[in-house]
């Protein structure tokens, strides 16, 4: 809201280093990532008989890493269940506890942008919406999702 009012005093559009200078928002969007799981895993083919922490993958099998349980082991977070965007801000996201949009060659190359979307939206969303969720739970299992779709009353601020 404050950098929100600045601008406007101003009179100038949001760029880049107002993006950078929300080092919170991006933790939230971190943190949701790692909870949110929107891509569940990916597929690899074992191109030849591979070793991998004691278990041999055969050549021509296929094998799923499944991010979820990575990104909701208490091994590597504590309290996993719980949204906790803070735990991002001493914690290095650069690791392979935390593959939200995959690793190595095939690494999204659209995680910048995904990122800045999810700004401008959540931007947008908190400073010019209010909203009420309805009571609902998370499903964790084998996807992230909420029971009932998360309905949710969406008013725009000022409006009564
Ligand atoms: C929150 C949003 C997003 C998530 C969670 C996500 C996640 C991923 C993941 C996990 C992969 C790796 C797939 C694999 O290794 O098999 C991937 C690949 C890819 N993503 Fe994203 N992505 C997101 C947004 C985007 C956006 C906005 C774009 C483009 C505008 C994009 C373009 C791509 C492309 C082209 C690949 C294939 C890369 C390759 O195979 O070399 N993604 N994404």
């Amino acid at each position: 809201m404050k950098l929100k009012s600045l601008k406007a005093q101003q009179g100038e559009p949001m760029c880049w280093s107002d993006y950078l200078s929300l080092p919170f928002t991006q933790t939230v969007i971190t943190e949701t990532l790692r909870m949110g799981n929107i891509i569940i895993g990916v597929m690899r083919k074992a191109m030849k008989d591979i070793e991998i922490k004691g278990y041999l993958i055969p050549k021509g099998w296929c094998a799923f890493a499944y991010f979820r349980s990575v990104h909701l082991d208490e091994n590597n977070y504590e309290w996993p269940y719980q949204f906790n965007p803070w735990r991002w801000q001493d914690k290095d996201m650069s690791n392979s506890s935390f593959t939200p949009f995959g690793g190595g060659q095939r690494l999204c190359p659209g995680l910048d942008l995904a990122r800045l979307e999810a700004s401008i939206f959540l931007h947008h969303f908190v400073t010019q919406f209010r909203w009420v969720a309805e009571d609902d739970t998370i499903v964790n299992f084998p996807t992230v999702r909420m029971k009932r779709r998360m309905p949710i009353w969406v008013k725009r601020r000022g409006e009564n």
